[in-house]
């Protein structure tokens, strides 16, 4: 019977669950969690059988090829021969050898710091390794297949399988030299045990004198002995006279070459002028593929021998990489040798790329011109600009010695692959076979060395006195061209400072005498056409000030004012 609807009736209050109980049934009874109820949300779809599924599968590296053999007279087919693909499978991810394969395009130049670099030149050849480990082979075969406790029986004679091993009594065989037992070895043995029992005081001079004998040396041995490759101090004076090493070879620069155009009658890259000796001299090793360090003075004309590798490669096709140590220089020399290669009949000003920080120009050229810590990141980088490298020029190559930056130079010489000729161009230094002699040793290749002391621009050196006025014009000459001292001109020179003044140029001078100094200097240059002028400033403050001054003061200065460097 339906319950009567009046206005008092009402419907008992719903009860709500306890939350909090509902709460911890949720967390305690895990059980309870949809979850788990996987019938319902798990769904399943059985696999179907694919036999024909076996037959795919994924192309492994060819690993030989045929090779065919023809008659040389006719091109008549004689033979097919299987020859090994050298570097199957190998990638830069995998391999250090030139035959791996090319990475992509967009990693040609720069490489991928995942990259494997490629096999050092400095290190020893993985390949003459390979050969000798291979000539060990007999000695190194399995005897237990891999998941067997032992491998097979054979009978005395060799072919004969059986179960148990042979015991073939050895104690008394006159073949064997093994078994005949040599007294004095044996009194020889009895010594040495009863020296055990020696006083330990003696034992342990007698070890120490053993170590001793073993690792010194007689100074005869030391001769013998290749001592470890030192860091060099490029620009101090060696211990090596100059004279030829086991790996360096000095080139006489002294005598002309007078068989020159018969060695090279067709040149890679002509000149205006003609060769010095020590150029002729570094051009005949580059057409070897011979390493050359050549050391000259400034504006002797070194350059020309790094003009020569360039158009050297380029008609070769392969590529050159310029390095310089700094920027300035780098984009002074993209811009020269874009202007020397230019009216070449080959596409040469196409053919110059520059890559420094700011800049990547033309980065596929055949000559790249790059700072040398870029050409480090490139070769550990593994790029596949090394593989057609054939010239690796490193200008003002004494930053070697470079306290911060000297482990470049020395990385990036022992990272070069051996197939690539290094161009060493510096200024003299004293040591320059002992460097070449080092960079030989290490690439087990002998460097040949050009030195010229001659100045092509003679060095003179004046003393300027003046400070504008009537001493505009002190400017006094105390070492001449052939290096010998003025004192005529040193005297007139110390004439020219008044007394008072001559006292203060021992003490610091003021910014507005510094000021009033340097751009007298400069004005007396320009008034006898000796501009340009470079002037080093030994701090950097004052170098800023000095060319604020000196832009304040000489704004009619022509062709391109002041350049701080
Ligand atoms: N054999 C030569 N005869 C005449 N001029 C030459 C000769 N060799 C080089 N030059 C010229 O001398 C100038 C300086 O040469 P270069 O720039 O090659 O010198 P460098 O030694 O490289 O100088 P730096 O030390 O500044 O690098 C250039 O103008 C060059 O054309």
């Amino acid at each position: 019977m339906p319950k009567p609807k009046n206005a008092f009736h009402m419907e008992p209050p719903p009860i709500l669950p306890d939350i909090e109980e509902q709460l911890r049934e949720y967390i305690v009874c895990t059980e309870k969690l949809p979850i788990h109820e996987y019938e319902r949300n798990q769904e399943f779809w059985p696999r179907k059988r694919d036999i024909t599924s076996l037959f795919e599968f994924t192309d492994s590296p060819l690993c030989s090829t045929l090779r065919i053999n023809r008659d040389p007279s006719t091109g008549k087919i004689l033979d097919f021969i299987e020859v090994p693909i050298k570097g199957a499978g190998a990638n830069a991810r995998n391999s250090m050898s030139l035959s791996r394969a090319p990475g992509p395009p967009t990693e040609t130049v720069r490489g991928s710091n995942s990259n494997f670099p490629f096999w050092p030149g400095s290190f020893p050849d993985p390949l003459a390794d390979l050969s000798l480990k291979e000539e060990d082979l007999t000695s190194e075969l399995l005897t237990v297949a891999p998941g067997l406790d032992r491998g097979l029986y054979f009978k005395s004679d060799g072919v004969t399988v059986t179960d148990e091993p042979e015991i073939i009594d050895s104690s008394f065989n006159t073949q064997n030299p093994d078994a005949i037992v040599n007294i004095i070895d044996l009194v020889n043995q009895e010594k040495t045990m009863l020296d055990i029992w020696q006083t330990p005081t003696n034992a342990l001079k007698s070890s120490t004198e053993d170590s001793y004998n073993t690792f010194t040396t007689t100074p005869e041995e030391e001769d013998v002995i290749p001592k470890e490759a030192p860091v060099l101090k490029i620009t101090q004076p060696s211990h090596i006279v100059n004279r030829d090493t086991l790996w360096a070879v000095m080139l006489d620069c002294s005598k002309p070459v007078t068989d020159f155009n018969d060695r090279i009658p067709e040149m890679a890259h002509k000149y205006k002028f003609e060769l010095d000796t020590f150029q002729k001299q570094a051009i005949l090793q580059l057409e070897k593929h011979n390493h050359v360090f050549v050391a000259a003075h400034t504006s002797a004309g070194k350059t020309v021998v790094a003009e020569y590798a360039i158009a050297l490669s380029l008609k070769h096709m392969t590529r050159t990489i310029y390095t310089s140590p700094i920027k300035a220089l780098s984009n002074q020399k993209y811009r020269d040798f874009r202007h020397t290669f230019k009216d070449k009949s080959y596409d040469r000003f196409k053919d110059v790329g520059l890559i420094t920080g700011d800049f990547q120009i033309n980065q596929t050229a055949g000559c790249l011109i790059m700072t040398t810590e870029i050409l480090r990141s490139m070769l550990f980088n593994g790029s596949d600009v090394t593989r057609d490298l054939e010239f690796v020029i490193f200008d003002e190559v004494h930053y070697i010695n470079d306290k911060e930056r000297g482990h470049v130079w020395e990385q990036v010489l022992i990272l070069l692959p051996a197939h690539v000729t290094v161009v060493l161009l510096s200024a003299t230094v004293p040591n320059t076979i002992e460097f070449a002699d080092w960079l030989g040793r290490m690439y087990q290749k002998k460097v040949y060395v050009v030195r010229t002391l001659e100045r092509p621009v003679p060095l003179q050196h004046y003393l300027y006195t003046g400070t504008g006025g009537s001493t505009k014009n002190n400017r006094f000459l105390v070492l001449n061209e052939t290096n010998m001292w003025v004192q005529d001109g040193y005297y007139k020179a110390s004439e020219s400072i008044p007394p008072p003044a001559h006292a203060a140029i021992q003490k610091k001078y003021m910014p507005q005498q510094e000021k009033t100094l340097w751009s007298a200097l400069v004005d007396h240059l320009k008034r006898n056409d000796l501009l340009p002028v470079v002037a080093f400033t030994f701090s950097r403050v004052k170098c800023d000030m000095n060319a604020k001054n000196l832009s304040q003061t000489q704004r009619s200065l022509t062709g391109g004012g002041i350049h701080l460097l």
